[in-house]
């Protein structure tokens, strides 16, 4: 990092008013060229709106931007590339029907495209060179979440990019991806690329950033080195004192079985998807059954089998309180008290332009229809009883999804779905996103629904996060489910074992046994 230099990016005063909401207020900060620079807050504090005015999507009221030197206006993101500011967003903005080559084609000039010349060949090259391990013609939509990551990184990097903002990358990740995302940063920062970094990941900001810039409520309230600090003196900066540490939380065993599947089999409707292998295993009630795995190992396919989504009308497959589903639609899985969460959330969590009390509605299957006529009195009650409950930072009820700041709707799809009180909740990544207060109300929210006697079954590719919830653990790899094992006799050195395939053998049939153990 060079900090004798010129800076590459300086903010003075960037402030931006949405109605009723200061996003950003009066921001100064600058980032030098090498220098990885983390920006930190709660949800809601102002990142995202801070980064997208960088990047030119969102128009800031009032300030400057400096540009190694000299002030610039970025009106529009084709001005940021120009500059050389890629972003990749939280929500990723590919194209799923374009192959990853026509996808990155769509954000280059002519100018660059002439420069670059053959681009399948530039990201092949890029690829290796930075071990994204991208393969320029495959399209979008068989990609998992990981893969396209990587495929919105190489889309800066085709452009030789100088200042890289990163939202959130590594929430979905494995801790392998992850492992080598920090490759790539730490030798683009050695390049003398400059990168700004949002997580809520704290031992990641502490590992990987040179210096940091804490928001909260629209304002840049602190700056600190991370490398000098812990994970938990951040978080003290953040969000003031944590009530309660998020650790050692007492693991239950499970009673009766409110959910089955046995031989679960079933082809991936996508090329490039994962088919389910014979899968077979018990959720009880009262417990937490986490399913650890690297992104596009059947994860997606199972949600969809489970949840209904899939629409193919299966056969003794699948079991709620000793009811055959297999052949129910999704609505009428979440009529007889089923709830699910999954990994997308605007989208498939949450449709974008509805607000939040119309999509309470649509999850909803019970008390808020009589006699044909929504009880709308009622959805925006239940809609505001989430807000409150769960902090959720926005207008009111009649927020449009889309305008929630990406933990904040996290918080909304997870305290709807719980607060449906179901026998089984099926739930992908329940704490992507949020910050490390809300990751802890969700934690709780989840382990008293447990308490309760629901039955939770956790998807994640956060270890970490699987240990500290779940009772019993399993891992699925190439559509096999693993066996289970109860958390406290298990090591994440099994699990990651299991996560690379080691179960599966020839007889798959016996994989899902529980163990010994
Ligand atoms: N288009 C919009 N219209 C109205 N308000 C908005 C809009 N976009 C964001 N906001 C509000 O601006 C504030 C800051 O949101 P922002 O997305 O920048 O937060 P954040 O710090 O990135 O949060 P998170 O960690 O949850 O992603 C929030 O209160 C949010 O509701």
């Amino acid at each position: 990092m060079n900090t004798t230099s010129t800076p590459r990016l300086e903010l003075l005063n960037i402030t931006k008013q949405y109605p009723g909401c200061l996003a950003n207020d009066r921001i100064s900060m600058q980032l030098s060229p090498g220098e990885i620079h983390a920006l930190l807050g709660e949800n809601g504090a102002g990142k995202s709106t801070l980064v997208k005015s960088i990047y030119g999507v969102v128009a800031p009221n009032s300030g400057q931007f400096m540009w190694d030197g000299k002030e610039v206006e970025i009106k529009s993101p084709a001005i940021a590339r120009e500059l050389g500011i890629g972003m990749v967003f939280q929500h990723f903005s590919l194209f799923e029907t374009l192959t990853v080559s026509q996808n990155i084609e769509l954000c280059l000039s002519k100018a660059q495209l002439e420069t670059i010349g053959h681009l399948g060949s530039k990201i092949s090259t890029l690829s290796k060179a930075y071990g994204l391990n991208v393969d320029p013609d495959r399209l979008v939509h068989t990609l998992s979440i990981g893969e396209r990551q990587r495929v919105e990184i190489m889309r800066c990097l085709v452009q030789d990019v100088k200042l890289l903002i990163l939202d959130e990358p590594t929430s979905v990740l494995t801790p392998q991806e992850v492992a080598g995302l920090f490759d790539v940063l730490r030798r683009l920062s050695s390049e003398g690329c400059s990168i700004m970094f949002i997580s809520h990941k704290l031992h990641e900001v502490t590992e990987i950033c040179h210096s940091a810039t804490i928001l909260r409520g629209g304002k840049a309230i602190d700056t600190c080195d991370p490398r000098i600090e812990t994970p938990a003196s951040i978080a003290k900066m953040m969000v003031g004192d944590l009530a309660e540490q998020d650790a050692g939380y007492s693991k239950k065993i499970g009673t009766e079985t409110l959910f089955k599947a046995e031989d679960l089999t079933l082809d991936s409707k996508q090329p490039f998807g994962t088919s389910l292998k014979h899968i077979s295993f018990e959720l009880k009630k009262g417990e937490i059954l986490g399913v650890a795995g690297v992104a596009g190992n059947g994860q997606d396919e199972l949600m969809a089998a489970i949840s209904g989504e899939d629409g193919r009308k299966l056969k003794n497959v699948m079991w709620l309180d000793g009811k055959d589903i297999s052949s129910l639609g999704a609505g009428t899985r979440r009529s007889l008290g089923m709830a699910y969460v999954p990994e997308e959330r605007l989208g498939r969590g949450a449709v974008p332009d509805m607000s939040l009390a119309e999509n309470t509605l649509l999850t909803h299957k019970v008390g808020f229809v009589k006699n044909g006529w929504v009880e709308w009195k009622a959805v925006k009650q239940y809609a505001k009883s989430i807000i409150d409950q769960f902090k959720v930072k926005c207008h009111g009820e009649f927020s449009h999804a889309k305008s929630l700041s990406g933990g904040n709707l996290q918080k909304f799809i997870m305290g709807r779905e719980i607060g449906q009180n179901p026998k089984v909740l099926i739930c992908a990544h329940p704490t992507w996103g949020v910050d490390v207060g809300a990751a802890l109300a969700i934690h709780q929210a989840l382990l008293a629904l447990r308490d309760q006697g629901a039955a939770i079954l956790l998807i994640s590719e956060d270890i970490d996060e699987l240990f500290l919830l779940a009772d019993r653990m399993a891992a699925i790899c190439d559509g096999h489910l693993s066996p289970t094992v109860h958390t406290e006799k298990t090591s994440i050195d099994q699990i990651g074992e299991w996560m690379a395939g080691t179960f599966i053998n020839t007889n798959t049939h016996d994989t899902n046994q529980e163990t010994a153990a």
